[in-house]
């Protein structure tokens, strides 16, 4: 590593004095004008990493559901995971590095982590359709390039594809081929094969309107579209000719504020869905013959993919063992109704797709999403190769269930959460099981609940414990959000600060929607006077 022209270049990309940021929840997030200096120096810490764990690294420019203005930088780890936790902390140390410490610290991570700096070292990006994404991708490129490694620019992706490229490229193809056309053909092929059963009639076709959030979830939908058109007929919404990234629609706005997407012209009782602005989260809704919204999240999806593997499983007789990874944010009804009816084990974790992916890593089958929609399942080895064995073993029945698993296994994403996987599984699901989005969605009945954002001056004076359900600091904070928990029916609240915006996040469940609104607004006001607000007190109403 030639340290004198790391530093030179380094100049160029200024890091603006005073400005710290963390790694946080999904990596750098904040004002795109902020982060030309985090991309270069995230091109050089992949290059680290790359050497150090002598694969392809990913590096994903994007800030997935903020608005159109922010952007975002995170790490891809060699089986398209997320940046091990160690190196989120190399990370933070280096993007906040002063000028003159750039070579220290970059000297520093390589002899705590151990590279051997003669290593080659391969780097993989990608990046959403943001206007500043182009030119940051270019400063990860230039760190790559100045600390001397080989890079493949992949333009534009989802996030999900990303994962996918690295995970194929560290498995030499075995998990695919490193291409948006393999990535296609892979899940495709698979959606085909397990939905061929469903459809008894050449002319019986699945429908589906997708909201696309203005963002890249558009453009890789349509140049898939006509690997599976005659399963699947597709409908795209605000696909960024017109709207703004995520303004107003997207899988994030539906999710918080429980309504439609603009931009959707939504039928009553047809199946709709929308992707967040990199595609790794979806959410499905419809809107009833009275007119009433209804929204499936993460949790529903959850519900619907285990209670399908789980007849699966039981059709060919084999107890592989399936777990469900869920946060504290998943609906107290959604939990109730894996543990009591469909009974199986849940767990919960802190939020953040990389806590829940670990988790999930325990089973042979580990479902994990995020109520707002984001997740996979991820197979064992084991199971996967039980499987195989026994699709080709078993007769009749029972080896068309074990076909049907094969192919469920290559239509999920197992890097990561995927909208564009995540959609063509349920589609397949739904009409396997001949199921309609009102039947889905009466599986049973979310519990009212609402969440609030509250600006404090500095939200780390908040720390939780029990997979963030409990408030350790602020003195007094917990006692007060038990005592107003108390008041309200099968209710339930929990705050922790975001890490991905500058805000405490709040949440509350209770027996009717007032209740929940009422208990979040009284919770937001404790946050307030006790942990240091900003700006003007909470007001109630939405
Ligand atoms: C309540 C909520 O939805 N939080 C989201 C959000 O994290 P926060 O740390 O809450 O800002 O963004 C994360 C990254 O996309 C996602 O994993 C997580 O679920
Ligand atoms: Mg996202």
């Amino acid at each position: 590593m030639d340290l004198d022209a790391i530093t030179k270049h380094s100049a160029l990309h200024a890091k603006p004095s005073g400005l710290v940021l963390q790694y946080g929840t999904a990596g750098f997030r904040t004002k795109a004008e902020h982060l030309d200096h985090v991309m270069f120096r995230m091109g050089l810490l992949a290059v680290l990493r790359s050497k150090q764990t002598k694969s392809t690294i990913g590096v994903m420019v994007t800030a997935s559901h903020n608005p159109e203005e922010d952007n975002g930088v995170k790490l891809v780890d060699p089986l398209g995971e997320m940046l091990a936790p160690s190196w989120e902390e190399h990370a933070t140390c280096l993007a906040n590095a002063e000028e003159q410490d750039v070579q220290r610290v970059l000297l520093d991570i390589s002899e705590k982590a151990a590279v051997d700096l003669r290593q080659d070292a391969f780097v993989v990006i990608g990046r959403d359709t943001r206007p500043s994404s182009e030119k940051l991708s270019q400063s990860v490129i230039d760190g790559i390039t100045v600390s001397g490694g080989q890079f493949h620019d992949y333009g534009l992706l989802t996030t999900p594809q990303l994962h996918y490229m690295v995970y194929c490229r560290n498995t030499q193809g075995q998990y695919g081929q490193a291409t948006t056309e393999g990535y296609y053909q892979k899940l495709s092929k698979a959606f085909v094969e397990l939905t061929k059963q469903a459809f008894c009639s050449g002319d019986e076709c699945l429908s589906l309107k997708v909201d696309c959030a203005n963002g890249i979830g558009a453009l890789k939908l349509k140049e898939m579209k006509n690997y599976f058109s005659e399963g699947l007929s597709i409908q795209l919404f605000n696909v960024g000719t017109t709207g703004k990234l995520n303004h107003l629609c997207g899988a994030d706005f539906v999710k918080s504020h429980q309504k439609p997407p603009q931009g959707i012209e939504m039928k009553p009782n047809e199946r709709c869905c929308s992707f967040d602005g990199d595609a790794d989260r979806i959410v499905y809704y419809y809107s009833d013959a009275d007119g009433h919204f209804h929204l499936i999240d993460g949790d529903k999806i959850a519900t619907l993919i285990g209670s399908f593997l789980k007849e699966l499983l039981l059709e060919i007789g084999e107890s592989l063992n399936i777990g469900v990874v869920q946060t504290a944010y998943a609906n107290g009804s959604s939990t109730r109704y894996l543990e009591e009816v469909m009974k199986v084990p849940v767990y919960c974790t802190k939020t953040g797709v990389k806590h829940l992916h670990h988790k999930a890593q325990e089973f042979d089958i580990g479902i994990y999403f995020e109520a707002n929609g984001h997740g996979t399942v991820l197979f064992s080895k084991t199971a996967e190769m039980k499987i195989k064995r026994l699709s080709e073993e078993l007769e009749d029945k029972k080896r068309k269930a074990a076909k049907m698993l094969e192919n469920i296994i290559d239509l999920f994403n197992q890097a990561a959460g995927d909208a564009i996987s995540d959609m063509l599984v349920i589609e397949a699901i739904l009409a396997l099981k001949r199921l309609t989005v009102q039947q889905w969605d009466v599986l049973y009945t979310d519990l009212p609940n609402r969440q609030l954002k509250v600006k404090v001056a500095d939200r780390q004076v908040i720390s939780t414990t029990d997979a963030e359900r409990k408030a350790v600091t602020p003195p007094g904070l917990q006692e007060a959000i038990d005592n107003l928990v108390k008041k309200y029916k099968l209710s339930r609240a929990f705050v922790r600060p975001s890490g991905t915006e500058d805000i405490v996040r709040v949440y509350a469940e209770a027996d009717s929607q007032e209740s929940a609104d009422s208990l979040a607004h009284e919770v937001s006001v404790a946050v307030f006077q006790l942990a240091g607000g900003v700006g003007e007190s909470p007001q109630p109403g939405f």
